[in-house]
């Protein structure tokens, strides 16, 4: 992946971040973040590529929130930089946040306010959007999170999901070059995650990029293009989730009632294995699967089901969560 070092021009009232398109829409560079005796983040260079939908993964407590709170200048780093927009962060903050949608941690609404009236407030604090402009782009907005039956009913009787709905709302009440969400579909039912999952996809077709940050794998292999791993604040691996899948060695795990059958044969052929629950499992290191199938079945073995699975994400993540589980017993 190729970095901007370039510094960029600097234009108006939103400076660098609306004059030319940094190569990276965010990037950190020896990111730390200590409190008190907690090491948060440590030493992590996280690479964002303009129109990515990133997702920041990591078991509870490994530094998601940390990280987005430092990008978004929420909160100062200990060491290390951020860059966001190509300007720094957080002194750049005032350039680069009014292109930046972000939920984080909650969004503040007026318990006794409707849903509109809230996000009228946000609208009328939006730098970029003028007075005129604020009732269509909240009603566009509510319409867009799927809240415009609800908009006139108060806050606090809106549910958990609404709530966080009405959060993306506001984070989306004018266009953005980059969304930033923290655990958007936490608490939320199916169909409240499906809701989210759609809108995030709509924003990557038309080209903003996104950040998520999930403590679940499948959460992100469903809406991501490109995933950091962080474990205990640190990154641990990095870059399009596809090349991150097809990372690990794959392999293959055999279903099969001849298990001793199928042992004698993998034996014979010098091809490693390991017994699983109700057959054998072989990492593909030096033959194919189609070969190993082929030789299994010419020896007489009854295979009753072949996959391929636990690819590198898969496996580096389950390493991590596996780790984290020992540690807390
Ligand atoms: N304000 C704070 N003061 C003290 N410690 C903090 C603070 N914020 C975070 N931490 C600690 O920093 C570490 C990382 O927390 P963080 O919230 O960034 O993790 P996370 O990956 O977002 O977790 P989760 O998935 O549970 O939200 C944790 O050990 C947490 O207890």
């Amino acid at each position: 992946m190729s970095l901007s070092t370039e510094p960029l021009a600097v234009t108006g009232a939103a400076g660098a971040a609306e004059s030319a398109a940094p190569a990276l829409a965010a990037r950190t560079s020896g990111l730390r973040k200590v409190y008190g005796r907690t090491v948060a983040v440590d030493c992590v260079d996280l690479e964002v590529p303009q129109g990515a939908v990133l997702g920041l993964l990591g078991p509870n407590g490994s530094g998601k929130t940390t990280t987005i709170r430092m990008l978004l200048g929420l909160t100062r780093p200990s060491a290390g930089s951020v860059e966001l927009l190509g300007v720094p962060m957080p002194d750049g903050a005032d350039r680069a946040l009014p292109h930046v949608g972000a939920l984080v941690e909650g969004p503040g609404f007026h318990p006794f306010l409707s849903g509109r009236e809230n996000l009228r407030r946000c609208a009328a604090a939006e730098p970029l959007l003028p007075t005129g402009g604020i009732s269509r782009a909240v009603d566009e907005a509510l319409e867009r999170v799927g809240l415009a039956a609800a908009a006139t009913r108060k806050y606090r009787g809106y549910s958990l999901g609404m709530k966080q709905r009405l959060g993306l709302a506001a984070a989306l009440l004018v266009p953005r070059r980059l969304v930033v969400l923290d655990e958007p579909t936490n608490g939320l039912d199916p169909a409240g995650t499906r809701e989210i999952r759609g809108v995030m996809a709509q924003l990557h077709e038309s080209g903003t990029t996104v950040v998520v940050s999930s403590h679940l794998l499948a959460e992100v292999e469903a809406t991501c293009t490109h995933v950091a791993v962080l474990h205990q604040g640190t990154a641990v691996a990095q870059g399009g989730l596809q090349e991150l899948l097809d990372a690990g060695t794959p392999t293959l795990t055999v279903s099969t009632e001849d298990v001793q059958l199928a042992v004698d044969t993998l034996r014979d052929n010098r091809i490693p294995f390991k017994l699983d629950v109700d057959g054998v499992r072989i990492e593909l290191v030096t033959t194919t699967s189609q070969q190993v199938i082929e030789k299994l079945v010419l020896a007489g073995v009854g295979v009753r089901e072949a996959r391929r699975e636990r690819t590198g994400l898969e496996e580096l993540f389950a390493r991590l969560t596996e780790s984290d589980v020992r540690e807390g017993s």
